[in-house]
């Protein structure tokens, strides 16, 4: 049974997904060399913010196959180091959206009205209603940097409280912006007009103090600035400077450039400030959704499955993962077939998507089928993520190819792979109920469902050719569970497939090849 570390705490509901196909240990506020030491037994390792996942931890982990972070920012996890060595890196990218736009929204009006300092002077006895007067939100201006899941949340609640918009975000359109009711601008233009400024942003090297000393001279002297996105993104020295001598109004900080939060002047800002020890994800409502969201990633991985919402393989959509599932199935399979009957090194592999295929997202299938390729080889270390990055540097070259008049199955896969040995060629379709068949191999057509074990041979259409081999397989004590032949033209070239039940036993293929008729054998596990 799988292994999976919990190094962070996470909802049970998440745990209970993960007990269905591992063994779960939930082991908190391990120091990093603790972590080290233990890593090495454990196939997923499952956290949140607070485990930072470094290059050594990655490297210990010689067993990881999957790091599931309970959240959105993977900013805590070595991702690159992570892909190098093939392990999935996933998070929940929509699981806290609300939790941290309703942090923000409660942040800004907080902010506003003084709440946990006069909440704070009345807990002490005292009756201060002076020091306490507020600012409305109703009728100034938002600007939202960063117009994602997160900001565009609060940018609908913002303008059900009478707000005027303004956003910046490079990757979004007008019309996104404009449905939002937003109006975008330059960030410039923001810094200038913008009451409240609500930062929703991954931190990046662009992003990397953006609020600084010469953007916070930009803004109003009533200005208020929220941040429940990311630390770093404002240079907090800077921050503290504008508001001790009045440049801005205030700050609302979840985040910070180092966490927990040490020694600041931060602190001592009285109610100008507000500070929260990243809370933005703290909802139970949050913590359920993300611990489900990636618990079920992490079960479906250790059960070789994709992972709907991986950082380091190609983005799909939960739906769009869902019907391509069995098609990356399906090609993997055709992968692994094909490296099998080339063989040698394989130089080129040509992916052809056929029929209702031929308009879908290619690079999924694409990646599947190098996985399967590259299986022989690499066994359990290549997977979706390093699939493509291994086939790179063994220098195979894949070329795509689609063909949407193929009408013979509704959607179909042909793989070709030419290598040291020559070229062979399969051809692969989803039938009934989702079962994958094979129905082509090096151009002749057959109808079978892959099995296990398989034998297949190359050989003349004549008379007696299928009893001698049957023959021949059953003086080796090899059963057959099922057989086809496929042939383009009658006592021409034929491809005969056949199911065993067991593998086929050392020193037989030579005898096959030795059948009058029989020009080739090939053995594929499957
Ligand atoms: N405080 C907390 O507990 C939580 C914090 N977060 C953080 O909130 C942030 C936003 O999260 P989501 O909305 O889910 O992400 P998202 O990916 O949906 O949105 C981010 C937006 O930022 C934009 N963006 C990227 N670079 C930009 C740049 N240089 N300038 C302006 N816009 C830029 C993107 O185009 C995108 O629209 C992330 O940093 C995430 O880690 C998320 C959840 C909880
Ligand atoms: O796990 C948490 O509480 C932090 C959430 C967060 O920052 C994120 O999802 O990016």
């Amino acid at each position: 049974m799988s292994k999976v570390l919990v190094s962070d705490p996470i909802d049970q509901a998440g745990i209970d997904i993960l007990s269905q196909v591992a063994t779960v240990d939930v082991k908190t506020g391990l120091k990093p060399a603790e972590l080290i030491e233990i890593i090495g037994e454990y196939d997923a390792l499952m956290i949140r913010s607070g485990t930072r996942v470094t290059q050594e931890i990655i490297e210990a982990g010689t067993q990881l196959k999957i790091i599931g972070r309970a959240g959105v920012g993977v900013d805590n996890v070595d991702v690159p180091a992570a892909t190098r060595k093939g392990i999935v890196v996933v998070n929940s990218p929509e699981g806290n959206t609300i939790a941290a736009a309703e942090h923000a929204l409660a942040m800004m009006l907080s902010l506003s009205r003084h709440i946990p300092d006069a909440n704070a002077s009345v807990k002490k006895g005292e009756w201060d209603r002076k020091t306490f007067v507020g600012a409305e939100v109703y009728k100034k201006t938002l600007g939202v940097v960063g117009l994602g899941k997160i900001g565009s949340h609060v940018a609908n609640v913002a303008k059900a409280m009478g707000m005027k918009l303004l956003a910046y975000d490079p990757f979004i359109s007008t019309e996104r912006a404009e449905q939002l009711g937003c109006q975008l601008v330059d960030l410039d233009l923001l810094f200038q007009q913008a009451d409240y400024i609500t930062l929703h942003i991954p931190k990046t090297p662009e992003t990397t103090n953006l609020i600084n000393a010469k953007t916070l001279g930009k803004m109003k002297p009533t200005a208020r600035i929220i941040n429940c996105a990311r630390g770093g993104i404002i240079d907090e020295a800077a921050l503290a400077a504008a508001i001790r001598e009045g440049k801005i109004a205030g700050a609302a900080l979840d985040v910070f450039d180092s966490e927990p939060l040490g020694e600041s002047e931060l602190r001592s800002l009285g109610k100008d400030i507000i500070l929260t020890p990243h809370l933005g994800a703290s909802t139970t409502e949050a913590q359920v959704n993300v611990a489900i969201d990636v618990a079920e990633q992490i079960r479906d991985v250790l059960l070789g499955l994709p992972a709907r919402s991986a950082v380091n393989i190609p983005g799909l959509g939960p739906d769009v993962l869902e019907e391509l599932k069995p098609y990356m199935q399906l090609s993997e399979t055709l992968g692994n077939l094909v490296g099998q009957l080339a063989g040698g090194r394989v130089e080129t592999l040509t992916v052809r998507l056929q029929g209702e295929l031929a308009t879908n997202k290619s690079q999924p299938l694409v990646v599947a089928a190098l996985k399967g390729l590259l299986y022989q080889a690499l066994r359990e270390r290549v997977n979706y993520v390093n699939a493509t990055i291994e086939a790179k540097e063994r220098g195979i070259r894949v070329i795509e190819t689609r063909d949407a008049s193929a009408r013979d199955y509704a959607g179909s896969i042909h793989l070709e792979a030419t290598g040291s040995l020559g070229t062979h060629s399969v051809t692969g379709a989803l039938l009934g109920d989702k079962e994958i068949h094979l129905t082509d191999v090096d151009g002749f057509p057959i109808n079978v469902p892959p099995s296990k074990y398989m034998l297949f041979t190359l050989h003349r259409d004549m008379p007696g050719i299928i009893g001698k081999l049957g023959s021949l397989l059953g003086s080796f004590n090899v059963n057959i569970a099922s057989m086809q032949v496929g042939r383009k033209i009658v006592r021409g070239d034929a491809v005969m497939a056949l199911s065993i039940d067991d593998p086929l036993p050392d020193g037989i293929l030579d005898e096959i090849t030795k059948v009058p008729g029989i020009r080739d054998a090939y053995t594929v596990t499957l």
